[in-house]
């Protein structure tokens, strides 16, 4: 296998030569041997700085690849790291990680080739990170068993087609949630992979609190905080619920239990259920988010960091869901009118990472359509 050095952050790293691998000019990093995607780079920027922030003197990099996310851990992070496992079923990935952590001198490195669950149920740590292929469905018991009381837990995900209700029967399997596909299902994807979170996690009574949480290009990322206690998971069970759309009106929101007919004009409504319906971020790990990203002007996204942490600090005041704009303008045959101008017309209301079409609001939908079809008629 030839390798290559590339610089991302503060670390060096060896990756396979992706020029080997290349098939009719194109590359795919899971054609390599070892996986190194460079547009997860945003993912790894940011989470480096959450980390920070969290500060665990322990880390388990539980499919770890070239050791790339650990590394950064080690040598970006404020707080002093004890121990960072590393781990990989791959011989290949184990080997590399070891030549990659002895060029970023990293002191508290242990390297293991294992399955990631059977290892998971044997450590106890502060902080496991789950960065799969696809689904972090498979690994959700084990890494929430391996945490601390008080501990944290990353996930990505970018099986976006079950999450976002476009692979039903796959979100049924891997989630055990009845998704559909409704207009704002961008942010109904991360809801429901905590929904599965919150529900394994009550396996073992311990309860689930999602303390960062965003989409980007073809991934969520979520970092939740795990406390033990029965009646806590009861608790956190409490805060699932059902999304609704309906069809007819486009009327949306969202309630305990399922329902069937839309609560303003009686017709049949799509839902998708069970959906974590608290927040998704923390404000206060926001903004510490928000001041550490200070000492990192180094990295390649902090411009884009900085706008997403303000993104979200804005819409997390706002109830769960958002509004389509597109998707209720088709249902009214009405013009788009533009974002900022709904969101000066209503007042209380913000503009959604999860969609360059969405507001979120806690104005009524009726006040919302008013505001539409007035700009709309301006146009
Ligand atoms: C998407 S890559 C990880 C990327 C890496 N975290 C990064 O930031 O570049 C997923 C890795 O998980 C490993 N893997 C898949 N299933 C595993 C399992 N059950 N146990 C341990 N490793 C596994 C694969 O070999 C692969 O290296």
């Amino acid at each position: 296998m030839r390798l290559v050095e590339i610089k991302e952050g503060k670390a060096r790293i060896f990756i396979p030569d992706p020029k080997e691998y290349e098939k009719n000019g194109k590359f795919d990093p899971s054609w390599a041997p070892v996986f190194y995607n460079p547009r997860m780079t945003f993912n790894r920027d940011i989470s480096v700085i959450a980390v920070s922030v969290i500060s665990p003197k322990s880390i388990i990099d539980a499919l770890a690849a070239s050791g790339i996310r650990g590394i950064r851990y080690y040598l970006e992070s404020n707080s002093p790291i004890e121990e960072i496992i590393f781990n990989d079923k791959s011989k290949v990935a184990v080997d590399l990680i070891r030549k990659n952590v002895e060029v970023n001198g990293v002191k508290v490195a242990k390297i293991t080739n294992r399955d990631a669950n059977s290892l998971l149920y044997e450590v106890i740590t502060d902080y496991v990170d789950i960065d799969p292929f696809g689904s972090p469905s498979p690994f959700i018991l084990s890494s929430v068993n391996a945490v601390k009381n008080g501990g944290h837990v990353a996930y990505t995900a970018t099986d976006l087609a079950p999450l976002e209700g476009s692979a039903k029967k796959s979100c049924k399997r891997k989630y055990d949630v009845n998704n559909s596909k409704l207009s704002f299902s961008k942010e109904v994807g991360i809801r429901v992979l905590l929904s599965k979170i919150v529900r394994e996690a009550a396996i073992l009574e311990k309860a689930v609190e999602p303390i960062f949480a965003f989409y980007n290009d073809y991934y969520y990322r979520l970092i939740i905080r795990v406390t033990r206690g029965a009646k806590k998971a009861d608790e956190s069970i409490e805060k699932l619920g059902y999304f609704y759309e309906c069809e007819k009106c486009g009327f949306s929101g969202s309630s305990k239990d399922p329902i069937e007919k839309c609560p303003r004009c009686g017709n049949k409504v799509k839902i998708s259920g069970p959906v974590w319906l608290g927040k998704i971020n923390d404000d206060s790990f926001v903004h510490k988010m928000m001041d550490y990203l200070q000492n990192f002007s180094y990295i390649k996204n902090f411009e884009a960091i900085s706008i997403l942490l303000h993104k979200i600090l804005q819409e997390n005041k706002y109830p769960p869901g958002y509004y389509n704009l597109e998707f209720i303008a088709s249902k009214y045959k009405i013009n788009v009118p533009a974002r900022e101008k709904i969101i000066e017309c209503l007042g209380e209301a913000s503009q959604t990472h999860f969609s360059s079409k969405g507001i979120k609001t806690s104005k009524s939908f009726d006040e919302i359509l008013e505001c539409m079809k007035t700009l709309a008629n301006k146009v």
